[in-house]
C-alpha cells in the first residue's frame, strides 16, 4: 500500500503527518513483538500497556512508519502520522490491506452475557445445513463452513484477525459471517464499522465488572451493538430479560422473543428430560413450530428461539430450521454429558457457567431432570469480576446438594483468596468441601455420586488449559479428566 493511499484511507482521522507518500508499506501491526523490517507500527492505548511507550522499540526493530494518537509521545523526527484515534485507524488499515468490501458480506452478530456461543453456533449450523455458505467467529472456534480453522484466544478476535478471516471467507465465496460479539470487543472497537444486518441480544446480567465501570456502563456497551446495524438491519431481543425501551433502535426494527406472551415469537410447552427437549415457537402470524432438540433447559429454548427468529428473517425455510435444530450436536462444554456416564446410574455434565445467572440456570434445569442429588464442582476465575464470586457461592448453596469448591483459572489472583470470596456466599449448614486441585475435586465429586445423582462440573466448559500466575498454563480439560475418572471407577466397580 502506497503512502498516499494510506492518507486517503485514514482521511478524516488524520491530524498531521510527515512520511514518504511514494513508499510502499506491506505490513501493519500494533504489536512490537510482531514487527518485521519495514512494518507500520500503530500505537494502541490498551488496558495494560500504552503502545506509544513502545515507539522507540518499534524504531529499533526497523519499523518504517509510526501511527500515533498522542502528540506528546510522538517522535516527530521519524516518519509519522498523527491521528485522532489509532484503534479506528488500525481497523481501516486492516480492512484496506485485506481488500475488504463490507457489501460482500451479511453480518449476524450476537451479544449478551450468556448464550452468545450457543445462539451463533446454531445459526451457523443451520445455514450450512441449508447450503448457505457461512463463517463462524466464536469462543469455540473459527470455522469456514464446516472446516475448523482454529480456536481463538478471545471470544471476538482483534480487528486484524477479523479482517483476515473475512478475506479467507471471500476467497471461499462465503457471504454469511456469524460473529459473537463480547462487551470487550465493543468497547475496544474490534467490530469497528462492521455493518450488521442482524444484531441479537440474549440477556444482560452481572459479569466483567472488573473491566466495565459499573453495570450501567456494561449494559450501555452491550446495547451499542445495535448502533452497528445497517439502515435496514434488525435487532432481535429476548423480552423475558430485556426492556425494548433501552434498545437504541426504532421500535419497528426490533423483533422480540421469549416466554412472555407479548413477545413477537412466543415460547411455550417446554418439556425435557436428560437428553432431549421439545417446545413450541409461535410466530407473529400464528404459525406454531414444534421444536425437537438435544439441548435442554428453558434457557436453551430461548437460545434456540433467538436463532429461529434470525434464520426466519434470513428467509430460511421452517422445516430446514427444525431439522437443523434436531441434528445440532450441541456446543462443546455446554451442558455436555460425559459419555461414559450414559449407561451408569449417575450422570456427569460439563458446563461453561461462569456467571451467577448461568450457574442458576444450569442448576435449576438440572434439578428438573433428576430425582437424585446435584453435586456441583466449581470455582471462579481470577483477573475477573470479584463481586460475582460470593453471589455464585450463594447460588451454588441454594440449588445444589453437595458442593466441591475448587480452582478455576486463578491467573494472577491468589487462589485461596478467590475461594475465600466464594465461601462468603456458601451456606455452611449444607455439605461442602474445598479441594483446590481440580482433578482431585472432580474425582471426589464422582466418588460421592450414587443412583440418580447429577454431577455438574461448572465454569470451564470446553477450555483446554488452566491458567495460573505469570501466564503459567496447565493442560486441563474438564471433559477429558471427568471421562478418565469415570472410566477408572467403572473398572473398579466391574472387579
Ligand atoms: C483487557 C483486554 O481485553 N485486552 C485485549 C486488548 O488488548 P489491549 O489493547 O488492551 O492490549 P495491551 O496488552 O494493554 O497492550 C496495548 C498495546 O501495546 C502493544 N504492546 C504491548 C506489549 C509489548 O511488548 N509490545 C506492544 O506493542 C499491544 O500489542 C497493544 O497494541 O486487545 C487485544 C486484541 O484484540 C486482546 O487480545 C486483548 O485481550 C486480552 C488478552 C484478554 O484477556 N481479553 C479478555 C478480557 C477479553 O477480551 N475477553 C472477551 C470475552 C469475555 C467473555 O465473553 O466472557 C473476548 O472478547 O475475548
Ligand atoms: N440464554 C442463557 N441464559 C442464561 N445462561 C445461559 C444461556 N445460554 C447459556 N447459558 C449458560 O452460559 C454458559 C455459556 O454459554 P454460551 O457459551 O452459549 O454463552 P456465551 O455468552 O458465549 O459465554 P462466553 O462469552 O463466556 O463464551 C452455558 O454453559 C450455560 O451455563
Amino acid at each position: 500500500m502506497l503512502g498516499h493511499e494510506i492518507v486517503e484511507i485514514l482521511d478524516d482521522l488524520i491530524i498531521e503527518y510527515n512520511f514518504p507518500l511514494d513508499k510502499n508499506y506491506t505490513f501493519f501491526t500494533n504489536n512490537t513483538n510482531k514487527i518485521k523490517p519495514g512494518s507500520v507500527f500503530v500505537c494502541i492505548k490498551g488496558t495494560f500497556f500504552d503502545g506509544h511507550d513502545f515507539i522507540k522499540t518499534a524504531i529499533e526493530f526497523n519499523a518504517s512508519l509510526i501511527i500515533s494518537e498522542d502528540a506528546k509521545k510522538t517522535q516527530f523526527d521519524f516518519p509519522y502520522i498523527l491521528v485522532s484515534d489509532t484503534k479506528q485507524a488500525y481497523a481501516l488499515l486492516n480492512y484496506a490491506y485485506y481488500n475488504i468490501d463490507f457489501n460482500d458480506f451479511n453480518f449476524i452478530g450476537v451479544t449478551g452475557t450468556n448464550g452468545k456461543t450457543t445462539v451463533i453456533s446454531l445459526i451457523h449450523y443451520v445455514l450450512t445445513q441449508a447450503e448457505k455458505n457461512s463463517s463462524l467467529i466464536s469462543t469455540v472456534g473459527i470455522k469456514l463452513n464446516n472446516e475448523l480453522l482454529y480456536e481463538p484466544y478471545n471470544t471476538t478476535p482483534g480487528v486484524d484477525e477479523i479482517a483476515r478471516i473475512l478475506n479467507l471467507s471471500k476467497e471461499r465465496n462465503i457471504e454469511n459471517i456469524c460473529l459473537e460479539v463480547s462487551s470487550h470487543a465493543l468497547a475496544q472497537n474490534r467490530v469497528y464499522k462492521i455493518p450488521f444486518s442482524i444484531a441479537i441480544l440474549t440477556n444482560i446480567t452481572r459479569d466483567h465488572l472488573d473491566y466495565h465501570k459499573d453495570f450501567e456502563e456494561y449494559k450501555e456497551i452491550k446495547m451499542s451493538l445495535f448502533r452497528h446495524l445497517k439502515d435496514d438491519g434488525i435487532g432481535i431481543i429476548n423480552l423475558d430479560c430485556n426492556n425494548v425501551d433501552e434498545v437504541p433502535l426504532e421500535r419497528d426494527r426490533i423483533v422480540t422473543y421469549g416466554f412472555t406472551n407479548v413477545a413477537d415469537y412466543v415460547i411455550s410447552d417446554v418439556e425435557y428430560n436428560n437428553s432431549q427437549m421439545v417446545f413450541t415457537i409461535k410466530e407473529p402470524d400464528g404459525t406454531e413450530n414444534k421444536i425437537h432438540t438435544h439441548l435442554i433447559g428453558e434457557y436453551n429454548a430461548q437460545n434456540l428461539t433467538a436463532a429461529f427468529v434470525a434464520l426466519r428473517n434470513m428467509g430460511i425455510d421452517r422445516e430446514i430450521i427444525r431439522h437443523g435444530f434436531l441434528e445440532f450436536p450441541g456446543v462443546p462444554g455446554r451442558f455436555q454429558l460425559v459419555e461414559n456416564t450414559r449407561d451408569v446410574e449417575y450422570k456427569v455434565y460439563i458446563d461453561f457457567a461462569h456467571t451467577p445467572d448461568a450457574l442458576e440456570k444450569v442448576l435449576t434445569s438440572a434439578r428438573k431432570i433428576t430425582k437424585g442429588r446435584i453435586i456441583l464442582v466449581f470455582g471462579a476465575g481470577g483477573a475477573a469480576d470479584i463481586g460475582k464470586r460470593k453471589i455464585m457461592g450463594e447460588i451454588a448453596s441454594k440449588y445444589s446438594d453437595l458442593i466441591v469448591i475448587t480452582d478455576d483459572d486463578p491467573k494472577n489472583d491468589d487462589p485461596d483468596e478467590i475461594i475465600e470470596h466464594i465461601l462468603e456466599g456458601i451456606d455452611k449448614s449444607k455439605p461442602y468441601i474445598v479441594i483446590r486441585n481440580r482433578r482431585t475435586a472432580i474425582k471426589a465429586a464422582v466418588s460421592f455420586a450414587s443412583r440418580d445423582d447429577i454431577v455438574i462440573i461448572a465454569g470451564r466448559g470446553h477450555e483446554k488449559f488452566q491458567l495460573y500466575e505469570n501466564g503459567k498454563k496447565i493442560p486441563f480439560n474438564d471433559y477429558e479428566v471427568a471421562y478418565e475418572i469415570v472410566q477408572k471407577f467403572r473398572k473398579v466397580m466391574k472387579r
